[in-house]
């Protein structure tokens, strides 16, 4: 599940980028259309399914649950949702893979269960903090063990009768409010939670669209326990995140322009965007329209020198799986980038300040890591070996790297690419990118 044996990448500038893209479906969107339509009464289609690992373990999770998901094509997946009582014990444990965002939704929605669960998940998501998502479930009256530390496997006893909470959040995460509002649907009473800044609101949005009443508003969720969800057709955006690497892949290498097509703009993911043009990119919004509820535009970017600039706390939580790409960007930008506020980067898929500030010193570049985020000094840069350590954000970073370094970049352990972006290495080789999958 999580990436299968180590791959490696040699990666090197090949010139202008140019094209028009369309990257894979939105993993968030993804994980909550499986789970949502599992749960409803009816039939749901999704189209623009992630055929990443991520959400292909959540996929597989529900089926094990005892759930009809049909996949008659690429992309699509035809749901007959077992309704909010309707999931069966799985017999053995239910593994998440490397997502984090399977396992802490999970926790949330299976605590409402008359069945216990067991969720494990590969080396790196056994690593990844569960005290954030069992706490407040367990003020929910959920019974949850973890491993020491509150790590992973998680069982999840039986519901034995969930309360509703007044919640407020310590961290900004949308998987923790979402492990909260999905043990909501089956708590007696009015689950609030208040969020410390605004997160991704995909869970609130879909909760709507399959009719379980829901007031939400940026930084806050309130819904009551005991209604039903109805089946509704789902169409996924491509995913910004994965839209990201070719944004800041164009803005960098002279003579690009890209087009990534329909995008998804949900202003909770787009933060980067704010942060590249202040740092001096040229992305223009076309297009601009919706699919399934969800804002989307053509994103036109070219080539464009860069600067340095101190990143808005305000922006961190709206942008938090493009650092390793904007630590690139940084680092190829005339001056100084200041990241802060930015801690819980160390406990994704990797320490991503660490694995970012390890590699681009290893391509030259002056970076002084902080607890909280890093001091970017940018400059030019030279190849080398770099290491993903098994993270699919730092993999495809490195790889945007390379094509403004002067030499050859090796990039190890970049398996875990395929949990994200599924299609990566031709989508990019097919506007420009030079990188092959080298000898492990
Ligand atoms: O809810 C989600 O779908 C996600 C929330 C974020 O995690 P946190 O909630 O831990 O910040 C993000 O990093 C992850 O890729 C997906
Ligand atoms: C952090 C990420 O995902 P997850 O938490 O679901 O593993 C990510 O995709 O960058």
């Amino acid at each position: 599940m999580s990436g299968g044996a180590r791959r490696d990448w040699g990666a090197r500038g090949g010139g202008p980028l140019r094209g028009e893209l369309l990257v894979p479906g939105d993993k968030s969107v993804s994980h909550r259309a499986i789970m949502l339509a599992s749960l409803a009464d009816g039939v749901s289609r999704i189209d623009g399914f992630l055929e990443g690992q991520d959400a292909r373990a959540t996929e597989a999770i529900f089926r094990r649950l005892g759930v009809r998901i049909e996949a008659p094509g690429e992309g699509v997946r035809i749901v007959h949702g077992a309704g909010i009582d309707g999931l069966r014990a799985a017999s053995g444990p239910l593994d998440c893979g490397n997502a984090g965002t399977a396992m802490r939704l999970l926790a949330g929605l299976l605590c409402g269960q008359a069945f216990d669960s067991v969720l494990t998940g590969d080396a790196s998501l056994s690593k990844r903090p569960m005290g954030r998502v069992a706490g407040p479930l367990a003020r929910m009256g959920a019974r949850i063990d973890s491993a020491p530390g509150g790590l992973p496997p998680l069982r999840i006893h039986a519901n034995s009768g969930l309360q509703s909470i007044d919640f407020t959040a310590k961290v900004a995460s949308a998987q923790v409010k979402s492990a909260v509002l999905l043990a909501g649907l089956y708590a007696r009473g009015e689950t609030v939670v208040r969020e410390p800044q605004p997160t991704r609101d995909y869970s609130e949005r879909m909760l709507a669209a399959f009719g379980w009443p829901i007031e939400f508003a940026p930084g806050l969720a309130r819904l009551r326990g005991g209604h039903r969800l109805r089946a509704t057709d789902v169409a996924v955006p491509a995913d910004f995140s994965s839209a990201a690497f070719f944004l800041v892949a164009a803005s960098l290498v002279p003579g690009s322009e890209l087009v990534l097509r329909r995008v998804g703009m949900n202003p909770r993911r787009t933060g980067l965007l704010q942060v590249l043009r202040a740092m001096g990119a040229e992305i223009a919004e076309e297009n601009p329209g919706e699919q399934g509820g969800e804002p989307v535009a053509d994103l036109r970017v070219r080539h464009a020198p860069l600067r340095g600039i101190e990143v808005p706390r305000a922006h961190v939580a709206d942008m938090i799986d493009e650092f390793p790409v904007l630590f690139v960007a940084a680092a190829c930008a005339a001056g100084t980038t200041r990241i802060q506020g930015a801690a819980e980067l160390r406990v994704k898929e990797s320490d991503r300040i660490a694995a970012m500030a390890e590699g681009l010193r290893a391509l030259g570049a002056r970076i002084e890591e902080t607890p909280d985020g890093a001091l970017i000094h940018g400059g030019a840069l030279h190849g080398g070996q770099v290491d993903s350590h098994g993270d699919h954000r730092v993999a495809m970073a490195f790889a945007v790297a390379a094509q403004r370094a002067a030499g050859e970049v090796r990039i190890g352990d970049v398996a875990n690419v395929a949990t994200s972006f599924p299609g990566f290495e031709p989508l990019s080789r097919s506007a420009g990118f030079g990188l092959d999958a080298g000898p492990a």
